[in-house]
């Protein structure tokens, strides 16, 4: 029998050295999560017209300092798990490109890393992450226009606030550290920053963000999107979710004319 590979493939595809398809055979692989991920975020509206992207860190894996990271510009519901590119924090030591596949697998462009590389490295260094997912989701672009003149988005007394994590700073470790979970009465803080000309430049501003609110799960961008991380992938996803749908109840209650917070 052929080998089957989780990279939707009966056989080796053409050219893939055996180790990577072994690899890919995992359907829990980060290259293949990635791969599964934003063809349901491109469902959701989230990734689509080769926007946004998700990056995970292997942290199940033996070496939990390996990241994976989508290629720039692509469609991302259309990634291969072969064409990621591989790094190893803390130096972000380039380990494997997309340009080092054969050529029968992959585009004939030379691939560059996702511009959201250096901020979804801020999120694993500032806050030990395990992965990243930045949307264009249009609630988060929606939100940050209703709070134009504002630098953070507030949510309070409603149910879904619970899926989102309780952080706190420990001043022993240094290190922002899950303790629990929201209560549903409790407020939601997401701050707001400014989108600029290029993703890359974004970094200074989601670090301030990242360290100003120790408790915040995301950072929404101005006239963009949103960054969520979490201790894995799957804790991402759901904070992700979670915290989209309780953007897209605050725009409809802000044009019921409902105040988010309640109090
Ligand atoms: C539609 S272009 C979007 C990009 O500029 C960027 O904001 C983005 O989210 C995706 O960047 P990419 O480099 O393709 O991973
Ligand atoms: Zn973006």
């Amino acid at each position: 029998m052929s080998p089957t590979c989780n990279c939707s493939h009966d056989t080796i595809p053409n050219g893939l050295p055996r180790e990577l398809h072994e690899q890919f055979k995992d359907p829990n692989h980060p290259a293949n999560l990635i791969c599964e991920l934003c063809r349901l975020f491109y469902d959701n509206n989230w990734v689509t017209g080769t926007g946004g992207g998700i990056s995970i860190r292997d942290v199940e894996g033996p070496n939990p300092n390996i990241v994976y990271i989508a290629p720039s510009g692509v469609q991302k519901e259309r990634i291969q798990p072969w064409e990621m590119f591989v790094v190893e924090l803390p130096d972000e030591k380039i380990l494997r490109t997309p340009n080092d596949i054969p050529k029968e697998l992959t585009k004939s462009y030379k691939y560059k890393q996702s511009a959201c590389t250096p901020l979804f490295i801020s999120c694993y260094t500032l806050r030990d992450a395990g992965a990243c997912i930045h949307t264009h989701s249009q609630n988060a672009v929606m939100i940050t226009l209703l709070y134009e003149d504002q630098s953070v988005f507030k949510i309070n007394h409603i149910e879904q606030i619970k899926a989102l994590p309780r952080l706190e700073y420990n001043s022993k470790s240094g290190k922002v550290e899950k303790i629990g979970s929201l209560e549903n009465f409790e407020t939601l803080i997401i701050p707001i920053i400014d989108n600029v000309p290029h993703e890359e430049d974004l970094v200074e501003s989601l670090e301030k963000a990242i360290k100003d609110y120790p408790g915040t799960s995301a950072v929404l961008v101005r006239r963009h999107g949103i960054y969520v991380w979490g201790e894995t992938i799957w804790k991402a996803k759901v904070y992700n979710e979670a915290i989209d749908y309780l953007l897209e109840l605050a725009i409809k209650m802000k044009i019921a004319g409902i105040n988010p917070i309640k109090d």
